[in-house]
């Protein structure tokens, strides 16, 4: 079966920690409807990694293949286009708040999904907001659903999703989670969630790729991982992460 996307061997060099490299021999699949959470402690290099999924990054070393053709034959704005990065400090375009909204069926030249954008608007608690509004006024939280709706909007086929509700109240990082896994069942997109938020990483996900020791140390389905991780380093991650600390 052809995977959605392919990655081989991986290698990204930054001197790490005494290492010379951040990450090596970074290889997994991911396929239609997967969601998958990368988990690690801080540094890893799980941004990293989805950067350059998003081709935003280079690797040194390793190949991405995206329904089987290497990255290099794509153009990155098409490749983007179906691999969508979204990042936690959101950017808002100059404009309105409709403007915004728009952007992407202005960019593409595709008709603009005027009733999806107002349900995604209202699913993510921001009907009160008026679209002839400066952007630029908006908060960050409320930037942020704003971010995520234009990249839904896009409609791609992998969404990589970096920490995209760690800024969040409760509430409407609730509401996120529910659109994105309703997307991800009625739309067929496959997601990647790098979180520290563990609860989130257990619903959100039906597989764990877990960094550590400058690799992807377990590639595993998530209830397995939790249960039962198989390395040390994602032992110690959890018994740290459940006594709410970060190990380093
Ligand atoms: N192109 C680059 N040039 C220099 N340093 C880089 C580059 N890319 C990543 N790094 C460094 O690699 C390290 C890992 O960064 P990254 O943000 O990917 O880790 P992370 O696992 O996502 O961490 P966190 O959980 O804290 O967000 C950081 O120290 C970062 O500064």
């Amino acid at each position: 079966m052809s995977h959605l996307l392919k990655i081989e061997r991986l290698k990204k060099v930054v001197e790490q920690g005494g290492r010379p490299y951040l990450f090596a021999g970074v290889s997994s699949t991911v396929d239609e409807r997967e969601t998958i959470a990368l988990l690690g402690a801080s540094g890893q290099g799980k941004s990293t990694l989805l950067r350059i999924l998003a081709l935003l990054d280079r690797q040194d070393e390793g190949t991405l293949l995206l329904h089987s053709k290497p990255s290099g034959q794509w153009q990155p704005r098409e490749w983007r286009m179906k691999v969508c990065y979204v990042s936690q400090q959101a950017v808002m375009l100059p404009g309105s708040v409709e403007d915004n909204l728009r952007t992407v069926s202005v960019l593409h030249r595709t008709a603009f999904d005027k009733p999806l954008a107002r349900r995604l608007m209202d699913s993510l608690g921001l009907a009160h907001i008026h679209w002839n509004k400066s952007a630029s006024g908006l908060s960050g939280g409320e930037k942020q659903r704003l971010a995520l709706i234009r990249s839904l909007l896009l409609r791609p086929e992998l969404f990589l999703l970096d920490e995209i509700t760690a800024s969040l109240d409760v509430h409407s990082k609730h509401a996120v989670e529910e659109v994105l896994s309703a997307w991800s069942r009625n739309e067929g997109a496959a997601m990647i969630w790098v979180t520290h938020d563990l609860e989130q990483a257990r619903n959100q996900s039906g597989r764990v790729w877990f960094m550590g020791e400058g690799t992807l140390l377990e590639d595993c389905e998530t209830e397995r991982f939790f249960k039962h991780p198989s390395s040390i380093e994602a032992r110690t991650f959890l018994q740290w992460s459940e006594a709410g600390e970060q190990p380093v």
